[in-house]
C-alpha cells in the first residue's frame, strides 16, 4: 500500500500522558506548520494561525490553566489543581490551531472554520508522517474566554484544536470505526 494510504489507514490518536520525547525540533515544527498551512482555503484568507507551546512555555501555559481554573472552581482539590497545572506538559509539544474567521463579503464563516479543521488534520498527518503520534483535543481550555484572552486570542478567535504531539513506542489498539454503509449513499 502506498505510504499515504497506509498512514491514513493506521493513524490512531495517542493519549498525551503516554507520549514521550524527544519533542520535535524547531526545524520539524516549522516543517509541520508549513505543511499544515497547505490546506484548501476558499478566498485564500488563511483564516487561522498557530500558537506553539514547547519546552518551559508548556509550564507557563499550565500555570495559567491552574490560575483560571482556581478562579472558576476555588473548592477543587489539590489533585485537580495539579492536573490543570500539568495540562500543557503531558505531551512534549502542543500546537494550538486558532480559527481567526471573520465575516467576509463572499466567503461564509463556516467555510473559514472548516479550513481551520483541515489545518488540524493536515498538522496531524504531517506529525505522524514524521514519526510522532498526536491527539487533537479541545477540553475546557478551548472554550473559556478568560483563558483564551490570556493566551492572546482576540474576541472573535476560537480554538480549532490543541494538537498534542509526542513519541509513543507501543501500538495502540484501533477503536471501532463507523459503519460506512450506514453513512454512505449514492445519489
Ligand atoms: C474538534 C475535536 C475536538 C476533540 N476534543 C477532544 C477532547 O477534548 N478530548 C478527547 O478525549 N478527545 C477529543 N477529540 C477526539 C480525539 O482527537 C480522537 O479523534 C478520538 O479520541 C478518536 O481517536 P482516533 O483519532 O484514534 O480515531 C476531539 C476531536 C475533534 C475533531
Amino acid at each position: 500500500m502506498n505510504d499515504t494510504l497506509n498512514l491514513l489507514a493506521r493513524r490512531r490518536s495517542a493519549p498525551p500522558p503516554i507520549m514521550k520525547g524527544p519533542a520535535p525540533t524547531r526545524d520539524e515544527i516549522e516543517h509541520m506548520l508549513a505543511l499544515a498551512a497547505r490546506v484548501p482555503d476558499h478566498g485564500k484568507l488563511a483564516p487561522w494561525r498557530f500558537i506553539v507551546f514547547e519546552g518551559e512555555a508548556r509550564d507557563r501555559a499550565g500555570a495559567l490553566c491552574a490560575e483560571i481554573f482556581h478562579a472558576k472552581e476555588p473548592e477543587a482539590g489539590e489533585d485537580r489543581q495539579a492536573s490543570e497545572r500539568a495540562r500543557f506538559s503531558r505531551a512534549p509539544l502542543v500546537i494550538a490551531v486558532v480559527s481567526r474567521a471573520v465575516p467576509h463579503v463572499k466567503i461564509p464563516l463556516w467555510e473559514q472554520e472548516l479550513s481551520a479543521g483541515a489545518v488540524c488534520m493536515a498538522l496531524t498527518v504531517a506529525a505522524v508522517a514524521l514519526g510522532f503520534r498526536t491527539a487533537w483535543l479541545t477540553e475546557w481550555i478551548a472554550y473559556d474566554r478568560a483563558f483564551l484572552t490570556r493566551l492572546g486570542l482576540e474576541d472573535h478567535e476560537k480554538i480549532a484544536g490543541y494538537i498534542h504531539i509526542g513519541r509513543v513506542e507501543s501500538e495502540i489498539e484501533d477503536r471501532p470505526r463507523p459503519d460506512m454503509a450506514a453513512l454512505t449513499s449514492y445519489f
